[in-house]
């Protein structure tokens, strides 16, 4: 479904490129988690997805048409297939769950619609269907702002499903969770990833819970996937690629830090 093609990014300020010819296909029904160091280019890839980043070169292929140079309406339409869920979970505060996920509704058309509550019966009921999803409807006229961490990446959650998507990215979606919520939120994306047949690209920090819920590991390094496989094939070699000692690092830090994660 997805189709990345020698894809490179580099930032205008940035000496090195954030991503340095990236190669990959997706299939539908994959969950996928990207592990890395901090600056591997995890966040560059995902955004370079959904087009809130735009690549230098290379290309993206969605169910075999070009995605980059979507402008306008075609952009708005691919986007709409692709949702994404951030560490920050992105709501806007002032606006009740509800108007929150019904901002899902409408992509990236403008706000007004919703706060005049220009949405139709169906936007209604597949919003609240959303919420049904992720545990949250009775939630449905609360401020955004009135919630836990756990709740409001599952009113995101929501937000996106109600897109109707068949991809979900996710950067970082758990970074800010405690780890009890953190393992709530990915039973929730395993479920509807298993349930509903969405496909997930998570960038996770963490290689324990990329293990237990992922099924396929892509390890970036130095903006150059370095790992793509199973998560029975993270060897200790294996994490040493996708986590070895560069110039930022101590390696001594490095080298702990691998014996740690090869206990799992
Ligand atoms: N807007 C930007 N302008 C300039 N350089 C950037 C920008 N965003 C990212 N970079 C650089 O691109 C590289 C990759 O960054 P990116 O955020 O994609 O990494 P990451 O693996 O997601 O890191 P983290 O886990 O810390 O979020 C880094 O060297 C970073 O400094």
């Amino acid at each position: 479904m997805l189709i990345i093609q020698d894809l490179k990014k580099k930032y205008a300020k940035s000496p090195r490129p954030a991503l340095d010819g990236i190669n990959l296909t997706v299939e539908k029904g994959e969950f996928i988690a990207v592990l890395g160091l901090s600056g591997a280019g995890k966040s560059t890839l995902i955004r370079c997805i959904n087009q809130l980043v735009l690549p230098t070169s290379g290309e993206i292929l969605w169910h075999d048409q070009p995605v980059l140079g979507k402008r306008g309406k075609a952009l708005r339409a691919y986007r709409r297939q692709v949702g994404m869920i951030f560490q920050n979970f992105n709501l806007i505060d002032r606006l009740s769950v509800l108007q929150n996920v019904l901002a899902g509704r409408f992509g990236t058309t403008p706000m007004w619609r919703v706060l005049l509550q220009q949405y139709t019966r169906e936007d209604l009921q597949i919003a609240e269907e959303a919420l049904l999803r992720v545990g949250m409807v009775e939630f449905k006229r609360v401020r955004a702002d009135q919630l836990s961490g756990g709740q409001r990446q599952r009113v995101a959650i929501a937000r996106a499903l109600a897109q109707k998507p068949e991809l979900i990215l996710g950067d970082e979606p758990i970074s800010n969770l405690d780890p009890v919520t953190a393992v709530d939120v990915m039973e929730l994306l395993k479920s509807i990833n298993e349930k509903e047949g969405i496909t997930m690209i998570l960038n996770l920090h963490s290689v324990e819970i990329a293990v237990q819920y992922a099924n396929r590991i892509i390890g970036i390094a130095n903006g150059q996937v370095v790992y793509d496989g199973s998560p029975e094939g993270l060897s200790e070699t294996v994490l040493a690629q996708i986590y070895k000692p560069d110039r930022k690092v101590d390696p001594a830090v490095t080298t702990k830090a691998i014996k740690l994660l090869s206990r799992i």
